[in-house]
């Protein structure tokens, strides 16, 4: 998969080059490039904002600067242009699933109050585009948006993950949150791990994890209990 990144702020997306990313990146599983959205103005103030049209706070990211770059950095080869805002589709496991499969994903990181909503008309009238949210809260701009999703993504390419049976078992995976983990010491702090872990008795244990599980999930997000289809869950199940 080959990612694309445009920004004011390219050094905001340096930990995409750190750990388990940067060693997916140095092994070609990935290909990230960030580009400099100032390096298309052509202005001595490299001026990428100007004020709203019908007024209000703050400024607005120009149509103009940002078509070039982006003409420039799509070139030819078919991708999927994702605009992070607060004003977006929520982002979840599922898109990150869906994603995964994608040649090329290209990042427009917004700033100030959010880029001209023309350029996102623009470029939908010839190619995929989402508007995503990574949550309900507001943040200064899009790279850490685009930190959050390029990690989501990343992990379910082949060879990323250590041990893809991690990306098979995650939360949400089965619509559930992921239960209580534990490791040595068997008791620390007076506080002991369930004695079913220590068990050897594989059935037992699943079984376990998936009341854990459920019992989180009821408690700390309801509407994903109530989103599973009729089938997901049995009699037992029904019971947290
Ligand atoms: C007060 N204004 C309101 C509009 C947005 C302004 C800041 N901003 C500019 C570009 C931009 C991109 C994403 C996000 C963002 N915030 N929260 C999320 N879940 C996001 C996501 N994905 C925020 C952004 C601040």
């Amino acid at each position: 998969m080959r990612i694309d990144v445009v920004t004011i702020f390219p050094g905001y997306l340096a930990p995409l080059r750190e750990a388990l990313l940067g060693r997916a990146i140095a092994a070609g599983l990935i290909d990230v490039r960030v580009h400099n959205l100032r390096d298309w103005t052509r202005d001595v103030h490299q001026a990428v904002d100007d004020a709203p049209y019908g007024g209000g706070p703050g400024m607005v990211m120009r149509p103009q600067v940002w078509g070039e770059a982006l003409d420039d950095v799509l070139g030819d080869e078919p991708a999927r242009l994702i605009v992070p805002t607060p004003a977006g589709v929520p982002f979840t496991q599922a898109t990150a699933r869906r994603w995964k499969d994608e040649p090329r994903l290209v990042f427009a990181c917004g700033r100030y109050e959010g880029i001209d909503q023309r350029v996102v008309d623009e470029y939908a009238s010839r190619m995929p585009v989402e508007e995503v949210s990574i949550g309900d809260y507001v943040l200064v701009g899009g790279e850490v948006a685009v930190l959050v999703m390029v990690e989501a993504v990343a992990r379910l390419l082949p060879g990323v993950l250590g041990n893809p049976q991690s990306a098979e078992q995650d939360s949400f995976s089965d619509g559930l949150l992921e239960g209580p983990a534990y490791t040595r010491p068997v008791v620390w702090r007076g506080r002991e791990v369930p004695a079913v872990l220590r068990s050897g008795d594989h059935g037992a244990i699943a079984r376990w994890r998936r009341d854990r599980a459920l019992e989180r999930t009821a408690k700390r997000r309801p509407d994903l209990l109530a989103a599973l289809p009729e089938d997901a869950l049995d009699q037992r199940d029904r019971e947290f």
